[in-house]
Formats: structure tokens, C-alpha cells, sequence
């Protein structure tokens, strides 16, 4: 045993040593002489004084206990367990908050007793500031489990203990504090402590695994591990999953262990945040099937790593959350979204927000207008509006203003009574107004309806009747009315082109649909429709981590849309079960015509090369507008859907372009 002498000198021969001897090395002697520097040089502790244990008031403890809530039921709960395998050797068991304070104790604590004339003690403050080395000052300053035995103490009167500990950190990543054992009499051999060592660091994880689970309780549970028969109860790595997949938490070894893959997750607190198809070769809807059948699963990492998963169900009340999802970040409101509308919902808060707006709206006697660029989803959303309120049983009629002939519109939209008009129409028809009586009419594309029109409808919408044509007394109609437009419905009101009264009637509440490139849950979004093409296909196909990033640069001008069909076309092109970068359509450029070119119907396995060069041809930025186009149309017959899919545009966007680039349908011409 080193004397108080030599302890001295050699503590002050380390710290005289250059910083950078020990400064990349994780050992434990590398630990310990790191402490012993910021003893001596940050804290201004002299290893020829003593140690200094402050022994708390009650008050101050009381303070923190209640700080530490919950967890310290549980860390109790683990402790008793822990001490009543160690009791019998003449150690104490100790927990204390992040600052080194003995929050609460186990063992020998007597007064005038060796440990408490130690300062092995509730109460007991062990920082190394004033404890300088030791187990738990240490452990709390370096983050990491240690035994600190004997000579590793700073302080000559406290190299007769041997503490072992390990910090416990919340579900989050935060430290909550530290578990130890310590021996005031300890033999000199280190190898004494291995089993304490096992045992502290078996308890600590019990006790983050039961804070983990219990703070996690109404989401998936992912446990990982290496061996298949200890999966269940013995899994290293533990992900908590939201129904979409996102990975909303991990515990300690998942974090270190995951957070460098390149999928995984971007922020500071990744994988959290990341979805499951960036760590996962897996296909995910592979992995959420095996997650909601709680099955044990054998799955790998992108970096080649192959584990057995066990899966713990949702235990909460809210759970299954398919039902009943709330939206986080949801302002104003908070409250949960009926299920149609939370099934559009992401970690976007813009997009939270118009949901929730939504679903305050699904009932209310208001006309919704839906604003926002080409293939955002104002459609989606404006089903999901109806499907969310009272109406939901009711028709829900869309009419897309900018797809019917001019000449048609106006029967179309309002009927006309028998004899109106002669031949196979002289049977008279009822309107897509007077049709959407008691559900939803959704007039799509608004901003196309001509002048005369928009004269008309104000007329519905102010007395809730409709006039047929030939009728000479109107219908009552009870609508909701959601109109969708991605022209800024005030500009063309100021250019005149827009009834101003108009836009007031329909815009009783305005909701703006954000573009694709300006979400925050583009990863979500990838993985949801991947998910639903593979279930469309009966396919289990993954994305791979630089397809996934090379999507998440691309500008993406068509929105949701275009997003759609990248994947419906990197699907066709995939042979295997994961989408490569080789893959993708060839991305678009802003403002160019085209968004990634998807063949109608997907191509056949045998022509694959042909199909792929189109798709480059038609993407290509210099090629010209009118051609692209025509040549799209004709590939498709003239027929506008297949085509305006091809392109990834609405119809009514590949109806305007027909107009303004002068191409004519040869079934127009005839006629
Ligand atoms: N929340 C969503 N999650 C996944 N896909 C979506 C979502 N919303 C819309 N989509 C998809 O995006 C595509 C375009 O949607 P939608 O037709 O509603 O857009 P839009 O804004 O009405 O388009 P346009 O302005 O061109 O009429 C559809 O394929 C739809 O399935």
C-alpha cells in the first residue's frame, strides 16, 4: 500500500506530465491521471490536503429528490436490488443527482461509524471539486462507469476506498445521476472489484432500461442484441418508434452504437429523429410488420451488422396510435387530430399547424379555401376535411374547374331540366352542386373558373341555392364548399381576373399548404409513400442512405407529386429490395416543365433501358417545353391524366401549358 508520502508525489508527478500524453487514451489509468490534473489544476485542490466532505442539508436533499421524480423510485427499486448482493462484504450502496449529492443510501450509515467519518453518508457531497478523485465525482465529471480503487483517489485520507460507479441517464441522453458502491476497507488487489464492477453496471442499466421503458410506454419498442434466446430480456439496444417508423428514442448504447450511420439522423440527438429506413438495409414496411405482429425479427444495419430484434408493443391507452395520433407540436390547439387528418401529418410545424386549423374547421359553417403550389395536396387534404367532420357519410363531389370545357362547365357544375338541350343531353342531369347536397363540393383549381362562371356560383354560395339550366325555380343545396388553388387568389383578384366578392365568399379560412422542399419531414414523408407503393406492388423494397440523401437535395418543383412518382419509377427500375441512387429519375431542375418522368403504367421487366432513356430525355432542362409535352401526349394517346402523370404535373397544369404553348389535341380538331 502506497504511503501518504509517495501517494503525494506521484500524484503530483502526473499532473506535472504534458496534457496531451493521456488526453485520446480511454483507459481507466488515462481517466484517473485526467482527474487528477483537473483536481490539481481546475479546481485548485492540493494532493497534500484532505478531502473535503460537505454533508448537505436536508432541505438541499429533499430539493433534489423532488428535481429527480419518478427515476428515483425506480434507481431505489435497483439499488436495494444491487445491495443485497454486495451487503454482506461491508459495502454501501449510494445514488446521487448530477451534482454528486447523496440523494439517497444503503448500508452502515451510523454515526461516528468508519464510512460516516468518511464521508460515506446521506447527504454526502462527493464533487470532485471538494472530494477531488473519487468514484462518484469522477464518473459524474467523465460520464462513464469506473471503479475508482484506492491509490486512484486524489486525497491521501481517501485511498483506503474503492468505489465503483455508473452514471444513469435518462431516456433522453441527460444524466440524472450515479449509482455506487463503495468499501471503506477494500483489499489492495483491483481484481477484488470485478464482480462489484459487473453488478453496478447490471443494476445501472436496469434502472435506464425501466426509466426508458416507462417514458416510452405508448410507442414500439425495438430491443437489439446479439443472441437470439436473451433477446427478450437482455436486448443492448433499444429504439422507441412511432407508428411512421421515426425513431422518437434510444438508449444510451443505441445512441453510440447507431448515431454515426449515415441514415441515421442528422441533429445532435440522432438517431432520434431519424427513421428506421436510414439504419436499417431492413425494408421498413418489412420492420413495422414484424413490429405491430411483435415478432422476433432478424434485421441489419447499413453498415453490414447483422441483429435479432424483439419488439414490446405500445402499453399505454393511447396506443395503437393509428387511431387516435396526436400531433406533436400541434400550436393553439394541442388537441388530438381525427384520423384522417393525423394520417397527413409529419414533425413539420407548419404542417402541424394547417392540421390542426383543420380539424377545427372539418365542422365549422365556414368555406375553406386551400392555397398552395402544384401537388402539395390540397385535394388530399381537402378529402381528409370531409372525412374528419359531420359530412363524412355525404358525398364528397371534386369538380376541377380547369378540366372542363368552358362550354360544358356551367351544365356540368349547376344540371339543366329535361328538354334544355336536344339529342342524347335532353333528358336533363343534375349538377355537381345540387350532388354534393349535404357533403362536400371541392372546386379545384378556382382560380381557372371564367368570369361569368364565378358570377354564378357566388349566387350558390350566397343563397345556397342552385338554378339548373331551364329550371325556373332554384333547389336548396346545404354544401360544405373547399375550393384549392395554387395561383394566389389575391393577385388575381388585383389583376381582375378573380371576383373579389368571390374570394371573400370562398375564403372564409384560408389554409396554405407548405411546398415539399421547405418540410421538415421530408423522411417521413419518402417512407410513408414507399410504403404505400410497395403495398400497391405486394413488394418489400428499402431505400438506401444515398438514394435517400440524394431525394432529400433534389428541389423538388412538383411537390408531393413528383416525389410520388420518383418513387413509383426508381420502384420500376429496382430490380432487388433496395432503391439505389442509380435508381432515381434524373432530378429536375426548378421551373423546368417536367418533374422525374414516370411512365404511366410501369414498364415491363424487359424494357427497362428504353423506359430510362426516355425518363433522361424528357427531364432534360434544355429540351424544349413544347416538345417535351407533345411528345408526352402523344406517348399517352392525348390522354391528359396519363400524361399529366407522366410529367408529374395536375391535369389542369398540362390543360394551361396545351393552351399557352398552342398544342391542340387531334380529338379537338376533328370536332
Ligand atoms: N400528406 C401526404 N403524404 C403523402 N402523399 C401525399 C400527401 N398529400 C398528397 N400526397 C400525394 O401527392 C400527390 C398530389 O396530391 P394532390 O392531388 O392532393 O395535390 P394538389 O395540391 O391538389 O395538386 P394540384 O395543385 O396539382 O391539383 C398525390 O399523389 C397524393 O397521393
Amino acid at each position: 500500500m502506497a504511503t501518504a508520502r509517495h501517494h503525494i508525489e506521484r500524484v503530483l508527478r502526473v499532473v506535472a506530465e504534458p496534457a496531451h500524453a493521456q488526453a485520446a487514451d480511454a483507459s481507466e489509468n488515462a481517466l484517473i491521471a485526467r482527474s487528477w490534473r483537473r483536481c490539481a489544476q481546475r479546481h485548485g485542490l492540493d494532493p497534500g490536503g484532505s478531502a473535503v466532505i460537505q454533508v448537505e442539508s436536508a432541505g438541499r436533499v429533499r430539493e433534489s429528490r423532488d428535481r429527480g421524480g419518478g427515476w428515483l423510485r425506480t434507481a431505489r427499486a435497483g439499488m436495494e436490488k444491487l445491495f443485497a448482493h454486495v451487503a454482506d462484504l461491508g459495502y454501501v450502496a449510494m445514488l446521487t443527482d448530477p451534482d454528486g449529492i447523496t440523494v439517497d443510501y444503503l448500508g452502515d450509515s451510523a454515526p461516528g461509524s468508519l464510512f460516516r467519518r468518511i464521508g460515506l453518508a446521506p447527504g454526502a457531497n462527493w464533487s470532485e471539486r471538494f472530494a477531488g478523485t473519487n468514484g462518484i465525482g469522477t464518473c459524474i465529471a467523465d460520464r462513464r462507469p469506473l471503479t475508482c480503487h484506492r491509490d486512484d483517489h486524489f486525497f491521501p485520507d481517501t485511498i483506503g476506498l474503492s468505489c465503483t460507479t455508473t452514471p444513469l441517464f435518462d431516456p433522453h441522453g441527460g444524466l440524472l445521476g450515479a449509482l455506487d458502491v463503495s468499501a471503506v476497507m477494500a483489499p489492495d488487489a483491483r481484481e477484488s472489484q470485478h464482480m462489484v464492477r459487473h453488478l453496478v453496471q447490471l443494476y445501472g442499466g436496469m434502472i435506464e432500461e425501466a426509466n426508458f421503458l416507462q417514458a416510452f410506454a405508448d410507442r414500439w419498442i425495438l430491443r437489439l442484441g446479439a443472441a437470439p434466446a436473451l433477446i427478450e430480456v437482455a436486448g443492448e439496444l433499444l429504439l422507441a418508434v412511432d407508428d411512421d417508423g421515426v425513431v422518437v428514442g434510444a438508449n444510451r448504447q443505441a445512441r453510440a452504437r447507431l448515431r454515426t450511420l449515415a441514415g441515421a439522423g442528422t441533429g445532435a440527438d440522432a438517431p432520434v429523429g431519424g427513421h428506421l429506413s436510414g439504419i436499417f438495409r431492413t425494408p421498413v414496411p418489412l420492420l413495422m410488420a414484424h413490429l405491430r405482429n411483435r415478432e422476433q425479427l432478424r434485421v441489419s444495419t447499413w453498415d453490414g451488422e447483422d441483429w435479432c430484434g424483439a419488439v414490446l408493443a405500445p402499453r399505454l391507452a393511447t396506443a395503437p396510435r393509428a387511431a387516435t395520433r396526436v400531433v406533436a407540436e400541434v400550436p393553439a390547439c394541442g388537441s388530438a387530430l381525427p384520423e384522417p387528418l393525423a394520417l397527413l401529418a409529419g414533425d413539420d410545424a407548419h404542417m402541424a399547424r394547417v392540421l390542426a386549423q383543420a380539424a377545427r374547421l372539418a365542422d365549422a359553417p365556414l368555406p375553406v379555401l386551400v392555397q398552395g403550389e402544384t401537388g402539395t395536396g390540397k385535394e388530399v387534404l381537402a378529402r381528409a376535411l370531409h372525412d374528419s367532420g359531420r359530412r363524412a357519410q355525404a358525398a364528397f363531389v371534386a369538380v376541377n374547374c380547369a378540366s372542363i370545357p368552358e362550354s360544358l362547365i356551367e351544365s356540368e357544375l349547376f344540371g339543366y331540366t329535361a328538354g334544355t338541350f336536344t339529342g342524347a343531353r335532353s333528358r336533363g342531369m343534375t349538377g355537381l352542386v345540387q350532388r354534393a347536397d349535404g357533403g362536400t363540393l371541392f372546386l379545384d383549381e378556382i382560380g381557372d373558373m371564367p368570369l361569368a362562371l364565378q358570377t354564378r356560383l357566388l349566387r350558390v354560395l350566397a343563397e345556397g341555392e342552385v338554378l339548373p339550366l331551364g329550371a325556373d325555380r332554384p333547389v336548396r343545396v346545404d354544401l360544405k364548399v373547399v375550393s384549392a388553388s395554387h395561383r394566389d387568389l389575391r393577385e388575381l383578384v388585383a389583376e381582375g381576373r378573380f371576383r373579389e366578392d368571390l374570394y371573400f365568399r370562398l375564403g372564409g379560412a384560408t389554409l396554405t399548404l407548405p411546398p415539399l422542399r421547405a418540410r421538415r419531414d421530408f423522411d417521413r414523408l419518402v417512407e410513408r409513400q414507399l410504403a404505400q407503393e410497395c403495398a400497391a406492388l405486394g413488394r418489400e423494397v428499402a431505400l438506401d442512405p444515398a438514394a435517400r440523401a440524394d431525394l432529400a437535395r433534389r428541389p423538388w418543383p412538383g411537390n408531393l407529386r413528383e416525389l410520388r412518382n420518383a418513387l413509383r419509377f426508381a420502384l420500376t427500375m429496382c430490380d432487388g429490395a433496395c432503391i439505389g441512387v442509380a435508381d432515381l429519375p434524373p432530378s429536375t431542375e426548378a421551373g423546368v416543365l417536367s418533374a422525374p418522368s414516370m411512365p404511366a403504367e410501369p414498364p415491363r421487366a424487359a424494357q427497362p433501358a428504353v423506359q430510362a432513356g426516355e425518363a433522361a430525355a424528357v427531364a432534360r432542362p434544355d429540351a424544349d417545353p413544347r416538345a417535351r409535352l407533345h411528345a408526352a401526349l402523344c406517348r399517352h394517346r392525348w390522354n391528359v391524366s396519363a400524361a399529366a402523370r407522366e410529367l408529374g404535373l395536375c391535369r389542369a397544369t398540362v390543360y394551361r401549358r396545351m393552351q399557352r404553348l398552342g398544342i391542340v389535341s387531334p380529338i379537338d380538331q376533328v370536332h
